[in-house]
């Protein structure tokens, strides 16, 4: 079984994520886990935070010299700005005289529509959104790409998958149907691209959107595909709704702040078709069955099917909008405008990021799983077993 929590706020000392049920073995270091979360921090239209604020990974727990050990993984991601917000985001008391004079406590009581911050104070019962939006800001999800790339080497080095995403879409402007999709060697050209998108003269429309929609003080969504390379047929089950693949890709993807539609394959554009344009004829190949197309994107029943994994993910406009949105000050109960001190115009190239490392953690999770193995070897062998012995091929 692998499980994995995350905890942390936006401007707390570190995040922290621990990763367990991971097997011996996975060769991982603190440079991959840093060239993963500045990944993460690329992308043309995000804003100031990501230039002045770095990442700092501590390894700290179940690895050694350079290999898993077996143990819990846990990784520390430090954040270079927390000597300016030590004491408005003290874990221990501090004296209230010393926190009014501090102009970034001030209490948030204009609630910024589209976020966790107004039913958040609801809910938890705070007079001001700073404890709501600590936890909720996107911030945490390099927690999330630093243990996603944990599963990710241990995908590609036990399992063989690769795994990698592309920006489908801008605000409006998306990728043409039938551009070619990218393969594992194409990554470091996605990653070159200012919108990590795969189709050069889209993307240099999407820059343009990415700079009016900035001019107009306003903010962009899009949608990011995530593709899958080499995985086995059988990852997932179709005998209940909580062990489908394509229900836990779904669940992880939606967990992603900000995601809002999940589509696995052709997914929504299937529901326009007929039955005869939808679905992935069967036939005998030169090595082995196959199917002539990958509309389902690569699961059928819930399982993987062997095919390429496709599946995508759209993103909301980010919700502090610099032009700022009605709400209310629920100090006074009057109208207002929203609190807006800075914002991204647009994080889709970002949310490719960590929409892979979510797929990882599931593709993880499932193989561990389905093959079990206490080291890395020990996974393969029963992989290589398991398809050695397949009675249809
Ligand atoms: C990588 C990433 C970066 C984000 N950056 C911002 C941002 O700068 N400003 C903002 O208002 N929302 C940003 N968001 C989105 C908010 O976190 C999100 O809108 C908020 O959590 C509410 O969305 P929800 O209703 O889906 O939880 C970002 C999301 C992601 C995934
Ligand atoms: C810090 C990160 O993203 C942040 C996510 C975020 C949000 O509301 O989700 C809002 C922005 O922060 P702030 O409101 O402080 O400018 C982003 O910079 C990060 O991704 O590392």
């Amino acid at each position: 079984m692998l499980r994995w929590l995350t905890a942390g706020e936006s401007h707390g000392p570190a995040l922290v994520a621990i990763l367990e049920g991971l097997p011996a073995g996975v060769s991982v270091t603190s440079d991959d886990i840093t060239a993963a979360l500045l990944r993460r921090r690329a992308g043309y239209g995000r804003g100031a935070r990501m230039k002045f604020e770095q990442d700092q990974v501590s390894l700290i727990g179940g690895i050694r010299h350079g290999l898993t050990l077996g143990g819990p993984v846990a990784i520390e991601v430090g954040n270079t700005e927390w000597p300016k917000w030590e004491k408005v985001m003290s874990a221990d008391p501090v004296p209230t005289e010393v926190l009014d004079g501090i102009a970034r406590n001030a209490p948030l009581t204009r609630p910024r529509p589209g976020h966790a911050d107004l039913v958040g104070m609801q809910k938890y019962g705070h007079t001001e959104a700073r404890p709501i939006l600590e936890r909720a800001s996107a911030r945490e999800t390099a927690a999330r790409v630093a243990i996603g790339e944990v599963a990710r080497l241990f995908c590609r080095q036990a399992l063989g998958v690769e795994i990698l995403s592309h920006v489908v879409s801008m605000g409006p402007v998306a990728v043409p149907e039938d551009a070619p999709e990218p393969r594992p060697e194409d990554l470091a050209a996605v990653d070159a691209d200012p919108l990590r998108c795969f189709d050069p003269s889209t993307s240099a429309r999407m820059v343009d959107e990415v700079d009016d929609t900035k001019k107009s003080g306003d903010t962009l969504g899009g949608v990011v595909e995530v593709l899958a390379y080499g995985l086995p047929p059988g990852l997932g089950s179709h005998v209940h709704w909580d062990r489908r693949l394509d229900a836990r890709l779904a669940g992880a993807l939606m967990g992603v702040q900000a995601i809002k539609g999940v589509e696995v394959g052709d997914g929504f554009r299937t529901a326009a078709r007929r039955g005869s344009e939808a679905h992935d004829e069967i036939e005998p190949g030169p090595d082995g069955v196959r199917r002539r197309t990958n509309r389902a994107g690569g699961v059928e029943g819930g399982m993987s099917t062997g095919d390429p994994l496709r599946v995508r993910a759209a993103m909301k406009p980010i919700a502090t909008v610099p032009r700022a949105l009605d709400t209310i000050d629920t100090e006074t109960g009057e109208p207002a405008q929203a609190h807006h001190q800075r914002s991204d115009v647009t994080a889709v190239p970002a949310a490719g990021v960590v929409a892979e490392a979510m797929v990882a953690l599931v593709i993880a999770e499932a193989a561990i799983e389905k093959f079990g193995g206490d080291s890395v070897a020990e996974t393969a062998r029963n992989l290589q077993g398991y398809l050695d012995s397949l009675e249809i091929r």
